[in-house]
């Protein structure tokens, strides 16, 4: 196992006499991206700001590439931290922005122009650099706040919902753009988002959490596959999750292999239906009504509801005639594509 670059070991954080997190446990790799994904108020930002250094009243260790830094002051962990907010200085010069870390640190001056207007080649603004942040537009001096945390070479860069204030366009284009610098500059990087979407295009790895809990750890495909409980299977995607008793009312006596069991959970992931019967693997038909329709683009989404009354979401590519409403239909769904959930097999 690659050895941990970040390494949370039984965190505890009260706040106001609350407990907020208790007991996490959680690593992460060099040079990687990972996410925090989870709803709102599950703890993201707080362990944020506790591995920051701007809360110190924790309990366990933080350790970052083999140094514990939960007694250092926020200064001396060699952490960035990009805020949804921006947080540029107005009365500074896009320059000036990204040039202040480095004149705190007292660096030459000459190496401090180079480093400057290379990270501001990096988030293409070089032109910009004599402008002033209320001249730019938020993607812009999202950009800024970037090149400033990430000029001084931090260890780990955090970014706090750094999309949040921006628009579903741009918010999509600078997504990809974070994830481009961190894989050309060789970053680790830990971002907060509560987008799923978000946390599945760019991260090697995402922690889901709730409740102050670790839900699970894994990469993109792993937590879409494979959700490790109830939690998950119901926060992840856009699954249908029944009982093993509803599943066998399908007609599904096993799924990949395994006995079907009634109190156990299972998905069935709704792009999985198909029209027809495969001719190589046990699939099975499945007859019920179109109750209702929406065209996508490139995909059909369709509420389903058998004759045992169970209602499906089911997706298909808009690429042959739409299913009739109202009129009994079957489709088909594998055997081997059913997962259970918590099972820790792929
Ligand atoms: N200063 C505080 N005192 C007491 N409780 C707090 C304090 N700050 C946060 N909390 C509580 O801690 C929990 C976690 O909050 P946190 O802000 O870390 O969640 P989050 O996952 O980042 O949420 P969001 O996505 O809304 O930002 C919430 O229940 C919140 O109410």
């Amino acid at each position: 196992m690659p050895e941990a670059f970040l390494q949370i070991e039984d965190l505890g954080i009260n706040l106001s006499g609350n407990s907020i997190i208790n007991q996490m446990n959680f690593t992460i790799k060099k040079n990687t991206l990972t996410t925090f994904l989870g709803p709102s108020g599950s703890g993201k930002t707080t362990v944020l700001r506790a591995i920051a250094g701007l809360n110190t009243q924790v309990a366990g260790a933080i350790r970052l590439d083999g140094e514990e830094i939960h007694a250092l002051p926020a200064n001396q962990r060699n952490i960035g931290m990009v805020f949804q907010s921006y947080a540029l200085f107005p009365n500074m010069t896009i320059f000036d922005n990204v040039a202040y870390g480095l004149r705190v640190q007292k660096k030459p001056a000459a190496e401090i122009e180079q480093a400057v207007m290379e990270m501001l080649e990096t988030v293409s603004l070089a032109k910009k650099k004599d402008a002033y942040p209320d001249q730019l537009s938020g993607g812009q001096k999202q950009r800024v706040a970037i090149a400033r945390a990430m000029v001084l070479q931090p260890k780990l860069l955090l970014l706090d919902e750094p999309l949040s204030a921006l628009d579903a366009k741009i918010r999509v284009k600078l997504r990809e753009q974070i994830r481009k610098y961190q894989q050309k500059l060789g970053i680790t990087m830990l971002f907060v988002t509560h987008d799923q979407a978000e946390a599945m295009a760019i991260s090697d790895d995402i922690i889901v959490m709730n409740d102050g809990q670790v839900q699970q750890q894994g990469s993109p495909m792993d937590i879409y596959a494979n959700p490790a409980n109830l939690f998950m299977a119901q926060f992840i995607g856009n699954h249908n999750l029944l009982t093993g008793a509803e599943l066998r009312q399908l007609g599904f006596q096993s799924a990949r292999g395994t006995a079907v069991h009634d109190a156990a959970h299972y998905i069935i992931r709704p792009e999985l239906f198909c029209p027809t019967a495969s001719t190589t693997e046990t699939s099975v038909p499945i007859t019920g009504k179109i109750t209702s329709r929406a065209v996508l683009g490139d995909r059909i989404q369709y509420r389903f509801k058998t004759a045992a009354g169970l209602k499906l979401k089911v997706e298909l590519l808009n690429q042959e005639e739409p299913l009739p409403m109202d009129s009994d239909v079957t489709l088909y769904v594998q055997e081997r594509t059913i997962q259970k959930v918590g099972a820790t097999n792929a």
